[in-house]
């Protein structure tokens, strides 16, 4: 198997007596897409808070490409490479969605998020914002302000948001919650694509069964803040230990 390109090694956050994350170490690997799943209160959110820096852990680390990232702040660690969805923290509302999307080109590209004064460069940061706008299938909407659309399409536009960014590590907290049947297949589509592309690594948190099964390849659990289960879908799905204290009772409930 190819080189780790994120590793969670022994992380742990105490709030206060309260161990919500414990002892967690994983690798996570590029061409791969793993979900959290795990009960309500697991820690599925708070460790991914710790990855990409929203949390500062207790002790243990977070590694990319051998650097601990504990102790970075959020937008470093995006510089770093790991790009979280976020529900609107990005976008400027009263700016069209191609506008939106070719700040986040720019930004990646390191100029800022100034506004631009040479024309060449304007151009080519648009070439590259029309690519994402092609690949998140929002050309219909590009001049339409981000306020404007329909919230399947806010989402789709976080999405192209992120991909912008090129990170090397996509994380998504429950993507499609909110949204309608009609546009879930859409966001999902897009995390297939990503998923596709054998140089990234992709992390999922995820109640939805259904949406677990279309898209892991493989799984963790989380329980009580410690890794319970970790392997194939199928073979994380079908453990004793993971059905009594989780599948059991959520999948009538989530699938
Ligand atoms: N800032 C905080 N201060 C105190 N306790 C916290 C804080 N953040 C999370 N917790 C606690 O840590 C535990 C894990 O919470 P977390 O939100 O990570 O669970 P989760 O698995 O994402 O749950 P859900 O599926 O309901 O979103 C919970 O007991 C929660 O109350």
């Amino acid at each position: 198997m190819s080189e780790p390109s994120l590793v969670t090694r022994d992380l742990t956050i105490r709030f206060g007596g309260h161990v919500a994350v414990n002892q967690v170490s994983c690798a996570f690997h590029p061409g791969e897409l793993t979900v959290i799943v795990g009960p309500n209160g697991a820690g599925k959110t708070t460790y991914f808070n710790l990855i990409s820096g929203q949390l500062t852990a207790t002790s243990g680390q977070v590694l990319k490409g051998g650097q601990n990232l504990v102790g970075l702040s959020p937008s470093a660690r995006a510089r770093q490479g790991v790009g979280r969805a976020f529900q609107l923290t990005n976008l400027f509302p009263q700016l069209s969605v191609l506008e939106n999307i070719r700040l986040a080109v720019q930004a990646r590209s390191g100029h800022g998020w100034r506004l631009l004064r040479r024309a060449d460069s304007f151009t080519e940061l648009t070439r590259k914002a029309e690519h994402y706008l092609e690949a998140t299938r929002l050309s219909g909407v590009a001049h339409t302000t981000a306020a404007a659309l329909p919230h399947g399409d806010q989402r789709k536009l976080e999405v192209a948001l992120l991909m912008a960014m090129e990170p090397d590590i996509y994380m998504f907290d429950e993507p499609t919650a909110g949204m309608s049947l009609d546009h879930a297949p859409d966001v999902l589509d897009l995390i297939f694509q990503i998923k596709a592309d054998p140089t990234k690594t992709v992390l999922l948190v995820e109640h939805k069964m259904d949406v677990v099964r279309k898209l892991a390849d493989r799984i963790i659990v989380l329980h009580n803040g410690e890794l319970l289960a970790d392997g194939a879908p199928e073979e994380v799905m079908s453990s004793q230990i993971v059905r009594d204290v989780y599948l059991g009772t959520a999948t009538e409930e989530t699938a």
